[in-house]
């Protein structure tokens, strides 16, 4: 009997079951600085995994795991989905981003990440900045998302919102014939860095928006810019907005929000956001499919970001990620042709569409050439 099937029979291994479709999980403990995070690395067949690092006060130690692993996977579907030449790997840092980081403790996860040797690039993701990467940095090359004058690519929710937004039209189009992001009705959950660039270009095409934060100045701040807009917006309680009637539900905010609880809620057409991770699981692809709501897979809406990162990798150039962030719209409308033809579920769709990206790609890794630099020099490479 193999090691694997003998193991995984016993309860003090259940841990490796877990990470099964991993290729490597890095648990890194600085008690020096408080450190405790998770890298995760799903798979690399792509290239390097490449993945922003979370911070947040996670209740226990299986809900960081569980939160990386899944994060890590969606990065892969995500690379593949934007054809960036990256893996997919994330990283969770367990804490409070409001009274537990310091310069140290960044500086200490830069040293992990180091540690791997280019098999790992991080950079922002939810409760952590760019400046606490300034940190990071300083201790490894392996670092992404930096501030322009750190030579990176600055705020990289620009082009996740931009993506947001050709998502949105791709979506209209298959539920109204046209692009038009006016004219229209939405139902936003997170106003935070992606939300609130979504809704003020909604507000500026003329829509009626439905927004929920839990922060009121974002609040105020939405209700600010809709005064200067042909746009309309109104305040919704953080509860209501699953059953708000609207032609869209957009969450912004947190994962996990597509599930029973609130499928029995939605009033909407489709469904079409920034956060990572919607779908609680997936039988819940499959219940939106029967209540006929389209959904736009999360992974290739929220790409923008991605597209930027891996980009400045190569050395920056903006127009070359906005051109990438557009085809956002295309590969949303394949899928959504594919799902139709097929009987299948969208993201079923997106899924095979990936692997079978994956599986191609894997191929030319079975052709052995001498090593050579790539066309554009990877920074660290060099
Ligand atoms: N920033 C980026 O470029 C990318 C972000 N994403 C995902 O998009 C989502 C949003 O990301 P960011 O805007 O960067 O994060 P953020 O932290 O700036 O914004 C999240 C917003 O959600 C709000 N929020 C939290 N709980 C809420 C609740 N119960 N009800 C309503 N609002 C609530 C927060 O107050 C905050 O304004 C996350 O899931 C993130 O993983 C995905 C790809 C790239
Ligand atoms: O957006 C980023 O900064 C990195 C990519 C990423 O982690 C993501 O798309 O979730």
């Amino acid at each position: 009997m193999k090691v694997a099937e003998r193991t995984s029979m016993a309860k003090e291994f259940e841990l490796f079951d877990k990470m099964s479709a991993h290729e490597q999980v890095v648990f890194c403990n600085d008690p020096s600085t408080g450190l405790r995070a998770i890298i995760a690395i799903h798979n690399t067949t792509l290239g390097p995994a490449l993945g922003g690092c979370r911070m947040q006060p996670y209740n226990s130690l299986d809900d960081a795991l569980e939160d990386v692993l899944r994060l890590s996977k969606g990065m892969t579907y995500k690379c593949a989905a934007a054809d960036v030449d990256f893996g997919g790997g994330k990283a969770v840092i367990i804490g409070d981003p409001k009274t537990d980081k310091s310069p140290e403790l960044f500086r200490a996860f830069g040293q992990f990440v180091n540690s791997l040797g280019g098999r790992f690039y991080t950079g922002t993701d939810m409760g952590t900045a760019m400046d606490d990467f300034i940190h990071a940095s300083k201790e490894t090359n392996f670092i992404n998302g930096l501030p322009v004058e750190y030579g990176g690519g600055g705020d990289s929710s620009i082009p996740t919102a931009a993506g947001v937004l050709y998502g949105i039209k791709a979506t209209n189009r298959m539920l109204f014939g046209n692009d038009e992001l006016g004219g229209h009705t939405y139902a936003i959950q997170g106003l935070g860095k992606v939300g609130f660039k979504v809704a003020s270009g909604l507000l500026e095409a003329g829509a009626d928006i439905f927004v929920t934060d839990i922060h009121q100045e974002s609040l105020q701040a939405i209700e600010a810019k809709a005064s200067t807009t042909a746009g309309k917006v109104t305040i919704i309680s953080k509860e209501d907005i699953y059953s708000q009637a609207a032609d869209l539900f957009v969450p912004c905010a947190f994962g996990g929000i597509i599930n029973d609880n609130t499928i029995a809620q939605f009033k909407v057409k489709a469904i079409v956001g920034a956060a990572n991770n919607q779908l609680l699981n997936d039988t819940h692809g499959k219940m939106l499919h029967e209540k006929e709501i389209l959904y736009a897979p999360d992974y290739i809406v929220n790409s923008g970001g991605l597209i930027q990162v891996a980009d400045e990798l190569y050395g920056i150039n903006h127009e070359r990620v906005l051109a990438k962030t557009k085809h956002i719209y295309d590969a949303l409308l394949e899928v959504f042709n594919e799902a139709n033809i097929s009987g299948k579920t969208t993201e079923e769709s997106a899924n095979q569409m990936c692997e079978k990206r994956i599986a191609e790609r894997a191929k030319r890794n079975n052709f052995y050439t001498a090593p050579a630099k790539p066309k554009w020099s990877i920074r660290n490479l060099s």
